[in-house]
């Protein structure tokens, strides 16, 4: 089978990949290529965790039970979906046993390609992701940057694995830090603007269910209404009604300071991202 194309008998074929790591990115990413037509018996993950790996398997019929490097011996694609820091082991173990050419794509916040090209084999092609976790429903929204040795085909491979997630686009990798404060973090706080509304629907006096049922229903709305293509200035300026009850609560949200909090914790999720990548390199030494 070819990494990328069609088969024989005309049928699309799909890279071999290898996932490392199934926690809630690893899942996501599993579910997103299995929901777009990956083979199950051309996807494998790689778990430490006995339970979790089970899970998965049963969940998917995919294969969790073996180690890292024999994983990636038969992959075409090599996904890293574990944390920062645990990033420098799982490339000591799998750097013999990569195949000449085989795509490696991160998902790890922070991380540079430089530092899986300075730990792989010399001319390891590297691309560099920030998904988020409505890949798991095919929502998602993915940055990709390539590697130092990473064609235009690595791109156009690791675009179509990402595709099965939901949007990808490519982007400078100076810029993969604010991307990952954006949409890499970004829907932790949609999630967090959903408890602050259903909570302020409790303090109003309905109950915590109807008011998450509301608030909850309300960004689904809103959001398929941005997924239109509106502006949202033009989309919020369409509730605020002269002189109603919407003018009076954005300008509360403007005196607590709202929008500067989110330049702010846009700004503290980048530098967070920088660290990251200090402190993965400082325990790789
Ligand atoms: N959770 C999120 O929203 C996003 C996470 N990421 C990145 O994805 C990566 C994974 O994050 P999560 O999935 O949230 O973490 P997680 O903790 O849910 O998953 C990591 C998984 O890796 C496994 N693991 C640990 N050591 C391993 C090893 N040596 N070999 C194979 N697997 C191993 C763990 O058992 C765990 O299941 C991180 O680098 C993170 O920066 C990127 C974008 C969004
Ligand atoms: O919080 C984190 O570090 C990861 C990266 C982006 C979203 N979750």
């Amino acid at each position: 089978m070819s990494p990328n194309g069609t088969g024989p008998t005309g049928t699309t074929t799909h890279p071999r990949l290898a996932i490392l790591g199934g926690g809630v990115m690893g899942e996501a990413l599993l579910a997103g290529v299995l929901a777009s037509g990956w083979d199950v018996d051309d996807v494998a993950v790689t778990e430490p965790s006995a339970l979790r790996a089970n899970e998965l398997s049963g969940t998917y019929g995919v294969r969790a039970a073996d180690g890292n490097a024999k994983t990636v011996r038969r992959a075409d694609v090599v996904v890293v979906a574990v944390k920062p820091k645990d990033v420098g082991g799982v490339l000591a173990e799998i750097t013999d046993a990569l195949r000449p050419g085989t795509l490696v794509i991160s998902v790890a916040a922070g991380l540079p390609c430089a530092f899986y090209e300075e730990r792989l084999p010399t001319g390891a092609p590297v691309v560099r992701v920030m998904p988020n976790t409505p890949a798991v429903v095919g929502k998602g929204a993915s940055a990709i940057s390539a590697g130092t040795h990473a064609t235009e085909e690595h791109l156009a491979l690791a675009e179509r694995v990402l595709a099965s997630t939901g949007l990808v686009v490519r982007a400078d990798e100076k810029d993969l830090d604010a991307v990952t404060a954006i949409s890499g973090s970004g829907p932790a706080y949609v999630f967090y603007v959903a408890d602050a509304m259903a909570e302020a629907g409790v303090l109003l006096g309905l109950t915590r269910d109807r008011a998450r049922q509301l608030a909850v229903q309300t960004i689904v709305g809103s959001a398929a209404l941005l997924d239109g293509g509106e502006h949202p200035v033009v989309l919020r300026e369409r509730v605020s009604s002269p002189g109603g009850t919407t003018v009076a609560a954005v300008r509360e949200l403007d005196a607590h300071g709202v929008r500067a909090a989110f330049l702010a914790a846009a700004e503290a999720a980048r530098d967070r991202s920088r660290e990251l990548a200090a402190e993965a390199t400082t325990r790789g030494r």
